[in-house]
């Protein structure tokens, strides 16, 4: 599989969310942000000290991406 759009904005996004207690990421539908943030989380260690959560509309989503 090719890299995720997202992919690309790594450094900016744990820059960001290591500044802001709240951090909103917008981009287009399949560019990776729900199945690409939480391992980006996952090895900058953030599970470590905490817990990284993922919510979806749907249970069956929420448990596949979260796997
Ligand atoms: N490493 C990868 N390389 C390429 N494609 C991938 C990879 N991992 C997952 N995908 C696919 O790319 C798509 C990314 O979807 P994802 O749900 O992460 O995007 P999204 O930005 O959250 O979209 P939406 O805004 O619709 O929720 C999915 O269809 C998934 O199957």
């Amino acid at each position: 599989m090719g890299d995720l759009p997202i992919v690309r904005f790594e450094e900016k996004i744990v820059e960001t969310v290591k500044e802001n207690p709240v951090v909103v990421v917008i981009g287009e539908t399949g560019s990776g942000k729900s199945t690409q943030l939480p391992q980006i989380l996952y090895r900058r260690g953030y599970a470590k000290s905490g817990i990284i959560a993922v919510t979806q509309p749907r249970r069956v989503a929420a448990v596949s991406v979260s796997r």
